[in-house]
């Protein structure tokens, strides 16, 4: 036997048994796969049935108990593995065999339950997963098809016997699954007997007298078979030829996806063919005998299916029936159904132009939002521009801080100079006016000096009094240029530390605006941020309240077209009915029609019978003919009547037909209103929704462009206000140092010039001072010459007249030098004092001058040395004595010792 899995109307899939010389079994190499042979049948099932969808298994039965015990021999050999069966054939004692490939070979000692499962399971999994499948077995009779499909049935306490075949197997593995899923499902069984040419229904219980009424009509011819047996040939031949069909058909609810039920649906065919070699045997398709069996399959298939149809189709006649009492609530319904659809139709106009303004709205915001990047652009552009004229503006701005910086430190300097110079100017005006002060007492003491002595040795103290207080000036004018460049110094110090300062202020100035432009460029940079967020949001926003609007719309077209196809279907219905009606209403027409024409037709013959016989007796019959007519009458109007009453049965049968279809179509049209109800609710919801999200995002979307336009401007304010405060500090602090400056330099400049007024004034004076000494010295000097030469005669004089009187002259001398001495002695503890207070030339010249005149040649000599020396008082008095040491011992020894020569 050998079992084909076919395709069927969609897909799939077969069986069947035995070899024999039959198109299926001819060799397939190209089906064979060697490298999925040692793998598992079963895992690779899936992927051999996506590429192949008929598959051809052979199943070889074992010799029976009777075969075994007759020693029948083995014509064929299985190969499981190589799924290969051999036909063992010996021609003239040579033994050639031959190999057949097949999808899968069983052998005979495969179990039902193997089979089952290496060959059926799968496909009764993939019917329920949706898909059409057929089993049929095929082959010679008695090679195990029935065997192999039904098996034996016998019950083992709810559990299949081993012997079990597909079809128990099949429906106890699909109840498994489906209540191991606790599924929602229905199955529906089919057992179908095609047999001679009709088909039986082998469930339907009615048909089963039919059926067996039929058989026992037919002939059966009683045989004997040559060896000593009676067969029944007719009865035989009849029973091998009948094919049995079991289908089952599942529906499986799968979810539900929004309102939409998903619901699989999978249908088995279980086919057991009648014995291969009857066909062509039994004579009753000798025409087919040629036909191929794939041909002769097809045909089968399709006469199945033509009889399904018709089966379902006497069904559903069968099934519709509408009560009388229900029309005429019905006919309501339809009236307030088609009110319903009406209202609908409006509804659903509405709900197009709500769609319609929503779409509107959704263009508008579209462009809005164009508008919108369109604005943001350009303040991006803006902004860059912004950002370009910022970096310029800093670069002017970097540019103006380093000149500035530069004038800064001038000014500083300048500065720190000034303050140096005016501090210096107050110490020189302060030494200045000690000078001063000094110099007056100088002259002071001077003029005391002169008053007092009126000699040379007094002016020669004042001059070097003179001397060394112009040297103190010189020394404090040029310690008061040293504080004066020492003041510039620190003038210029402070000029550069007060420009470091303002630098520090500006720069610090500077890194605040640079950070309040960061902080403003990153706010401005986070707003559009946001913005473009914002826009994405409502983007995406837009993108699902479309979605949502498109799913809507989807939704309502397709109830709405289940809607007017229900309608449609329904009024197709009430039109059937109708010209089912009308045609009972014509048949009833015509049938009266009809019998009123036979009857005018027996009437009018009838009177011209009477009429005949009424003038052959026209008293005896005229009573008989009224009778007769009346009878008839009678009997027409009976007849009518019950015409009329089938009439009115039929009518009201149909009426409720087209009551139930109503009925029918009104709950379906209120589901559906229902839905669409629902569907246009939760639409309209959804849009709502989403209007107010967008409405809410755009108002977020406006907030925020408002936001980042008040912080540009904020910024932009910020960044001016910033600019014009430091420009303004810079010029201020500039102008007030700049003031400072003028009048540290106004300052300077009186104090100088002051000081170099005063300066020159004591100068002027000291030089006038000095010229003034000078001349008293050169007239002294003048007068003193003119003395010392009168000395010098007079001492001549005296030297040559007189030498005794020189004691007296010593003692003359020392009284007069103690007297002078005393005179002149200084009661100050300066040197200078000192220096003064030696005794003048004039003096001892006074003295000498009592002298006679002859010691004058030798005064003479000596008044010339003493003149020259009095220009230097200093000098004079030990060159004095030296010379007297040296030129005139005696004078000299006199000196120190004046009263001992004399003595
Ligand atoms: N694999 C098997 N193991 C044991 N017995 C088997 C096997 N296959 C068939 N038989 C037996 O062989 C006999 C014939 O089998 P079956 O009636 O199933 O043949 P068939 O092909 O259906 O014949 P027909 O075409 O006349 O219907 C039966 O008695 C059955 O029990």
């Amino acid at each position: 036997m050998s079992m084909s899995l076919t395709p069927d109307h969609f897909r799939k899939s077969g069986f069947g048994l035995v070899p024999s010389p039959a198109p299926f079994l001819t060799p397939r190499p190209e089906r064979r796969r060697p490298e999925s042979r040692s793998s598992d049948l079963s895992s690779n099932r899936q992927d051999r049935d996506k590429e192949v969808n008929v598959q051809v298994l052979l199943r070889c039965r074992p010799l029976s108990d009777e075969e075994q015990r007759a020693n029948v021999p083995r014509v064929i050999s299985c190969n499981e593995h190589r799924r290969e069966v051999t036909v063992l054939q010996s021609v003239a004692n040579k033994q050639v065999d031959r190999v057949f490939s097949f999808d899968k070979v069983f052998g005979p000692k495969a179990q039902q339950r193997s089979i089952y499962d290496q060959a059926i399971a799968p496909i009764v999994n993939e019917v329920l997963d949706g898909f059409n499948c057929t089993v049929f077995a095929y082959g010679q009779t008695g090679t195990g098809k029935t065997y192999t499909m039904e098996g034996g049935m016998r019950n083992k306490g709810g559990d299949l016997p081993a012997e079990a075949g597909v079809i128990p197997r099949a429906v106890r593995q699909i109840f498994d699954i489906l209540e191991a899923q606790n599924a929602d499902y229905s199955m529906k069984v089919t057992f179908l007997e095609l047999y001679n040419e009709e088909i039986t229904d082998l469930l339907a219980s009615e048909d089963n007298s039919r059926s067996i009424d039929d058989r026992q009509k037919r002939p059966v011819s009683l045989m004997e078979d040559g060896k000593g047996c009676v067969v029944l040939r007719g009865l035989e031949e009849e029973v091998v030829r009948s094919h049995s069909v079991f289908s089952i058909t599942v529906h499986i609810k799968e979810s539900n996806i929004g309102e939409e039920e998903l619901i699989k649906c999978g249908k088995l065919n279980l086919v057991d063919l009648a014995g291969s070699e009857n066909i062509s045997r039994s004579g009753a398709r000798e025409a087919n005998q040629k036909i191929s069996k794939t041909v002769l399959l097809k045909d089968l298939f399709l006469e199945i299916d033509r009889m399904k149809e018709d089966v379902r189709a006497a069904r559903e006649r069968n099934g519709v029936y509408v009560p009388h009492d229900r029309f005429a609530q019905e006919e309501a319904e339809k009236k307030a159904r088609a009110q319903k659809i009406e209202q609908l139709e409006i509804e659903l106009n509405l709900n197009e132009k709500e769609v319609d303004r929503f779409r509107e709205l959704y263009m508008s915001e579209q462009e809005e939002k164009l508008e919108v990047t369109s604005e943001l652009k350009d303040c991006k552009v803006n902004l860059e521009k912004s950002n370009k004229d910022l970096l310029d503006l800093r670069e002017q701005y970097r540019v103006a801080i380093s000149t500035l910086k530069e004038k800064e430190f001038i000014i500083s300097k300048l500065l720190y100079s000034e303050n140096s110079l005016v501090e210096r100017a107050k110490e020189l005006r302060n030494g200045l006016q000690s000078a001063s002060e000094d110099i007056t007492s100088l002259f002071t003491t001077l003029e005391f000096e002169v008053v007092a002595d009126g000699t040379g040795l007094g002016t020669c103290q004042a001059t070097k009094a003179l001397e060394s207080r112009i040297r103190k000036m010189a020394d404090a004018y040029s310690s008061g240029i040293e504080s004066l460049k020492e003041f510039a110094n620190a003038m210029k110090e402070n000029s550069s530390s007060d420009l470091e300062q303002l630098n520090a202020t500006i720069s610090s100035q500077v890194s605040a605006i640079e950070q309040l432009l960061a902080v403003t460029v990153s706010e401005a940079q986070s707003s559009i941020e946001d913005i473009q967020n914002s826009l994405r949001e409502q983007e995406h926003i837009l993108y699902i309240s479309t979605q949502q609007q498109e799913k809507g719309l989807e939704r309502s077209l397709r109830h709405t077209q289940v809607i007017s196809k229900a309608t449609m279907d329904f009024f197709d219905d009430i039109n059937v009915q109708a010209s089912k009606v009308m045609n009972v209403l014509e048949e009833s027409q015509t049938k009266q029609s009809d019998w009123l024409n036979n009857f005018h037709q027996t009437f009018q013959e009838q009177t011209a019978r009477e009429e005949k016989q009424a003038l052959e007796d026209i008293t005896k019959i005229l009573g008989n003919m009224t009778s007769r007519r009346t009878a008839h009458v009678m009997e027409a109007s009976r007849s009518m009547q019950g015409m009329r009453t089938d009439e009115h049965k039929k009518m009201q049968q149909e009426m409720s037909y087209i009551h139930q279809a109503s009925s029918d179509a009104n709950k379906e049209l209120r589901r559906h209103a229902e839905e669409v109800k629902r569907n246009f609710m939760a639409d309209s919801f959804s849009v709502a929704e989403s209007r107010v999200v967008m409405e809410t995002v755009l108002q977020e979307c406006s907030d925020k462009v408002n936001r980042s336009k008040e912080q540009l401007e904020n910024a932009q304010s910020k960044v001016s206000d910033l600019n014009r405060s430091s420009a303004l500090g810079v010029e201020a602090a500039v102008r007030e140092k700049i003031s400072i400056n003028n009048v540290a330099q106004q300052q300077f400049l009186s104090a100088s010039s002051a000081v170099d007024e005063e300066f020159c004034g004591r100068t002027v004076d000291v030089m006038a001072a000095v010229e003034d000494s000078l001349t008293r010295d050169q007239e002294s000097t003048k007068e003193m010459d003119a003395m010392a030469t009168l000395c010098m005669n007079q001492l001549k004089t005296i030297q040559e007249k007189h030498g005794e009187s020189i004691a007296s002259i010593r003692s003359k001398a020392d009284k007069c030098l103690t007297q002078d001495y005393e005179v002149d002695e200084d009661t100050s503890s300066r040197p200078e004092r000192r220096v003064i207070s030696v005794p003048s030339m004039s003096s001892i010249e006074k003295m000498r001058m009592s002298f006679p005149a002859a010691a004058n040649g030798s005064v003479e000599e000596e008044g010339e040395n003493v003149g020259h020396r009095l220009s230097s008082p200093s000098k004079w008095s030990h060159h004095h004595h030296q010379m007297t040491e040296s030129k005139n011992p005696q004078l000299v020894h006199s000196s120190r010792a004046p009263l001992g020569d004399v003595n």
